[in-house]
């Protein structure tokens, strides 16, 4: 914190001391969650999900839900926060609903999934049980969390995000049956299923899809015009006069063009933000959402490639710059591969065989950083693969290169 008995000359020249940008930059974080006066746009989404949990209220069993749409499109927050209304309202009449939140991404298998909802609905000087993070198979954790339903919720809402992630659909079996084969007695159970994935119900086994009787709503993608109210509601993370008139229609626009991405969109304009204070200035202008637009791609790729070995940097590398200097998109593995031996002769790095490249290939189609589609040569012939880049090929090629093993490529691989 500043000294404000300290003069000028004592200060540090490495450090800034005044913040001449941001009032509050923290509404701009991407782990910030908005309170209900700053969540815009999705009134009929809000009400829809409501419906669907309102025999809660009166602790009656929900309906159960699948929610879809692209990322950034708001389901995950208008779930929490209907789902926290909800409870609020129950408590009312004493009705006790309580949620757990599971982030199927990272709880991917069924038994993290099923401990993880154990644990977050628990509490073991109430209920004398433990959940403990090893050791249990599958059958105990269902075991205890059936308990800990029955011991403190009238009604539990169950909300699985990324549910695509889940190794299997069994989770959804078991909680959609629970009543009916009275692994519970008092509570009743709602699922809200939240998933980037238009066509996962498509997935689901059939004996899930007899006992999961369920609503869906879809979140379409946010316009231009919607983004730039939730940025509007954002703007007091800046101090009064600093957003210059055109910033924020052009962050919307720019953020629409694309997914209609929220998360997207509050990223650039704090890059913006950030940009503007690096360059000590004491306004926000376009200029500085076109610079943070790009950043905000490299960021989010940097986090997507940050894992990958440099081998694969060099294949992803290789598709770039093909990319770069042809008017086509997709590219045989043989192409990729002959782009991919220049490049790692002139960086001096060993080289990989053919068919390895291809798996690596294969590995970041999974990611979803390329789209690689195998095509039959026609009868007895054989297939090959394609592979197309799904970023901008001018970042991938920045990023990558920015890493320090690339210094010596010079841009002429392809
Ligand atoms: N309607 C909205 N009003 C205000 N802010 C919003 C709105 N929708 C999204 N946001 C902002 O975008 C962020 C991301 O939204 P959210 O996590 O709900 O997206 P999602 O659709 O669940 O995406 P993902 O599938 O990537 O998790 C939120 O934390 C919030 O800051």
């Amino acid at each position: 914190m500043a000294d404000e008995n300290h003069s000028e000359t004592d200060r540090d020249s490495l450090f800034r001391y005044e913040e001449p940008i941001f009032a509050r930059e923290e509404l701009l974080d991407i782990r910030h969650i908005p309170g209900p006066e700053r969540i815009v746009g999705r009134d009929t989404h809000m009400q829809r999900v409501a419906n669907a949990v309102n025999p809660a209220i009166f602790g009656r069993p929900p309906k159960h839900l699948l929610i879809y749409g692209k990322t950034g499109t708001g389901k995950s927050l208008v779930s929490r926060h209907v789902t926290e209304r909800l409870a609020a309202e129950a408590a009312k009449d004493e009705v006790t609903v309580r949620t757990a939140f599971v982030d199927c991404g990272e709880e991917n298998t069924e038994t993290s999934a099923v401990k993880t909802i154990a644990s977050q609905l628990n509490e073991p000087t109430e209920t004398g049980i433990s959940v403990p993070e090893r050791g249990l198979a599958t059958g105990d954790y269902y075991k205890r969390l059936w308990r800990i339903l029955d011991a403190r919720c009238d009604v539990a809402l169950i909300l699985l995000d990324e549910i695509d992630m889940l190794e299997d659909d069994e989770i959804l079996r078991k909680l959609s049956r629970a009543g009916e084969n009275n692994r519970v007695s008092r509570c009743s159970i709602g699922v809200i299923g939240i998933s980037n994935k238009i066509d996962y119900p498509d997935q689901l086994t059939e004996r899930v899809k007899s006992s999961f009787q369920h609503d869906e709503i879809v979140f379409k993608p946010y316009t231009a015009d919607q983004l730039g109210d939730i940025l509007d509601n954002r703007c007091d993370a800046f101090r009064p006069g600093v957003l210059g008139d055109d910033v924020i229609p052009l962050t919307s626009a720019l953020a629409a063009q694309e997914h209609g991405d929220a998360r997207k969109a509050i990223d650039i304009l704090r890059n913006a933000g950030r940009i503007a204070t690096e360059e000590e200035l004491t306004e926000v202008v376009v200029g500085h959402v076109r610079k943070a637009k790009e950043r905000t791609e490299a960021n989010r790729f940097n986090e997507i490639v940050a894992g990958t070995p440099v081998q694969g940097k060099a294949i992803l590398l290789a598709l770039a710059m093909l990319t770069l200097v042809s008017d086509e998109t997709e590219f045989s593995t043989k192409r990729v591969y002959d782009t991919y031996t220049s490049i790692v002769n002139e960086i001096g790095m060993d080289q990989l065989s053919e068919r390895r490249v291809n798996e690596i290939l294969q590995e970041q189609a999974f990611l979803n950083v390329i789209n690689s589609t195998r095509t039959s040569r026609g009868r007895g012939r054989g297939v090959y693969s394609t592979h197309r880049l799904l970023e901008d090929a001018d970042i991938v090629r920045k990023v990558i290169t920015a890493d320090d093993r690339f210094d010596e490529f010079d841009g002429v691989g392809a």
